[in-house]
């Protein structure tokens, strides 16, 4: 697959092309029994190859990737689209981190290949982008700022969250147009069950689920036990096989 796959083309962005708000992708892989990691949040590689390569150029299609700092701290995850060809010569996708208390390592792979390759800085990687609590002391601020990421102070609900309808503004203030969501459970969770963008329209415009052929059993589910209740209703707008795999891109009803 040398090429972005026509059915990403032809249905990802249909969802938001009459408006000129951020484009919300929320994304993951799932197995049958609707497990996204392993047991303790153990990394389990469920996409095959097609599905992977895919994924990849979902995240060349879109501004940002963001994932929450669980996901951040648990998978060491490197979120480029590395294995797009490079002769293609495409912007490399923004990392962005929710993390409303500041916990980002800064040993983290996306910090360390930022400081540690600084010939490929825009060509194949982006500034790791925190957003945090506007309560966070500013010595770790400074802290993690020195150490080369970049901070963005946001105000927090009051559950302590970054509130999802409050991310497109943030977005917007970023210059960023489009943000692919790619997890955890929690992050998925709390942008499924939150219907509405400040501005009262829909949050969320696209869902893309990767479902591969495997149970896990004990592990860690696409929502937090106990908040599968009150998810939204999804119109299915493709489904493409991968693979080995299922991809459905759907819309939120
Ligand atoms: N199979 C897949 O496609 C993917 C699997 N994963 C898996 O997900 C697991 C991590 O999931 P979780 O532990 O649920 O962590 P998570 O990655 O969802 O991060 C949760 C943290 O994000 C922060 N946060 C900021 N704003 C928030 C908001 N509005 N709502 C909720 N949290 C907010 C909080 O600090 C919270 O503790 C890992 O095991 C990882 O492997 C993660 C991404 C994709
Ligand atoms: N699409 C997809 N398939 C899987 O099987 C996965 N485990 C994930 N996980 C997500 O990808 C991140 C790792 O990305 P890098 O390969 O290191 O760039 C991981 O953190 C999850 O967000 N995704």
């Amino acid at each position: 697959m040398s090429q972005i796959p026509q059915f990403l083309v032809d249905n990802l962005f249909t969802t938001s092309a009459t408006t000129s708000r951020p484009h919300i992708t929320l994304t993951w892989a799932q197995s049958l029994d609707s497990k996204i990691a392993g047991p303790g949040g153990q990394r389990v590689i469920l996409s095959g190859p097609e599905s992977m390569l895919m994924t990849h150029w979902m995240r060349s299609m879109h501004d940002a990737i963001l994932i929450g700092v669980n996901t951040l701290i648990l998978d060491n995850p490197r979120l480029q689209a590395n294995l797009l060809p490079p002769s293609l010569n495409l912007p490399p996708p923004q990392p962005l981190i929710l993390d409303p208390k500041l916990r980002f390592p800064i040993t983290s792979r996306i910090l360390n290949e930022w400081n540690t390759k600084p010939d490929q800085r825009g060509k194949t990687m982006r500034q790791p982008w925190i957003i945090c609590g506007e309560n966070v002391p500013t010595e770790r601020v400074r802290e993690v700022e020195g150490a080369g990421a970049r901070v963005v102070l946001v105000k927090l609900d009051d559950r302590a969250h970054i509130p999802p309808s409050s991310l497109p503004s943030i977005l917007t203030s970023l210059g960023l147009r489009s943000v692919m969501i790619e997890g955890g459970s929690r992050i998925l969770s709390t942008f499924l069950h939150c219907p509405k963008r400040d501005d009262g329209s829909k949050l969320v415009n696209s869902v893309v689920v990767t479902v591969a052929p495997m149970f896990i059993g004990e592990g860690i589910g696409v929502v937090p036990e106990g908040e599968d209740v009150g998810l939204p209703a999804l119109k299915t707008v493709h489904t493409e096989k991968m693979g080995k795999d299922a991809v459905m891109i759907c819309a939120v009803e």
